[in-house]
């Protein structure tokens, strides 16, 4: 059977983030910087089966949208534009906070094929919170127009992510997305995308901390990436204490785990 919200647990998380939780059909978040063509695969992918809302609590618009592939319903949910992850904005809290907690099966990570650089480092902070992510490379008419040649095979190689080509404006591609979000979701591809290891200093750090919220938080690593978890308190990331009060009821800014590196 392939990966389901039930077999996950995170159908309660789900509705909290206005999404069908009761469903359970697989859930793909569309994530991207802004103007690389995210709205464009959506409708795209989606159709006529769209709702526009607001995020809870949040004055910034959600698409969520629907298509069916080889039978199977998926849920598809268009993310804020963001460069990063970092919650220094409402949207890219919004974008983190749908990734970390809400777990979609799929996330797609959509980037200006000529602007590689930039739109690979958003890409690298989704691999930090979830293993099944694809690339989707748009814009490749303009990439082709501008005689930027990109190594496609060597770029999954090395990233260790699916990759897909499209071009969004004129529809192609998105039927090859389509298939490899069903591969995924049936786990029939091997998924270990690269992470990023930092310095000595900060890693030495992290293997500290994770043991650490593994014995204060049990029930925390069923649901996040605990070793992300430590590089955001590290940071002193302060608005993923709040989500995860409001998602979790836990306290972290109690816990010795946090006064230690003050
Ligand atoms: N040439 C070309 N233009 C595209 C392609 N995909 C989207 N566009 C255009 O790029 C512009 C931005 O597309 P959107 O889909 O609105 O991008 P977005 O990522 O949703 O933008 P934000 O929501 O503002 O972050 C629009 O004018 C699209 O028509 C493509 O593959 N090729
Ligand atoms: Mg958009």
């Amino acid at each position: 059977m392939g990966l389901t919200a039930q077999s996950s647990g995170v159908n309660l998380l789900r509705e909290s983030f206005n999404i069908d939780g009761d469903k359970n059909n697989p859930v793909v978040a569309l994530a991207g910087n802004p103007n690389t063509g995210k709205s464009t695969v959506f409708n795209g992918l989606t159709g006529l089966k769209q709702h526009t809302g607001n995020w809870p609590g949040k004055t910034v618009t959600q698409a969520k949208g629907y298509y069916t592939y080889l039978s199977q319903e998926y849920t598809v949910v268009d993310l804020p534009g963001t460069y990063s992850l970092l919650a220094s904005s409402i949207e890219e809290q919004i974008a983190r906070d749908f990734i970390c907690f809400a777990q979609p099966e799929v996330t797609v990570v959509i980037a200006d094929a000529t602007n590689l650089e930039r739109n690979l480092n958003l890409l690298l902070q989704v691999t930090e919170l979830s293993e099944r992510v694809v690339l989707c490379l748009n814009l490749m008419d303009e990439a082709e127009r501008k005689n930027i040649k990109i190594d496609l095979n060597g770029l999954a190689t090395d990233l260790q992510v699916p990759i897909v080509p499209t071009i969004a404006r004129d529809e192609k591609g998105l039927s090859d997305l389509k298939k490899v979000i069903d591969k995924i979701v049936n786990q029939e591809v091997q998924l270990d995308p690269i992470k990023i290891k930092y310095s000595s200093k900060i890693e030495e750090k992290v293997e500290k901390i994770v043991p650490e919220l593994n014995k204060q938080f049990p029930n925390l690593r069923k649901n996040i990436n605990i070793r992300w978890l430590a590089l955001r308190l590290l940071e002193g990331d302060r608005t993923i204490f709040e989500t995860l009060e409001e998602c979790y009821d836990v306290n972290l800014k109690n816990k010795k785990v946090v006064e230690r590196r003050q």
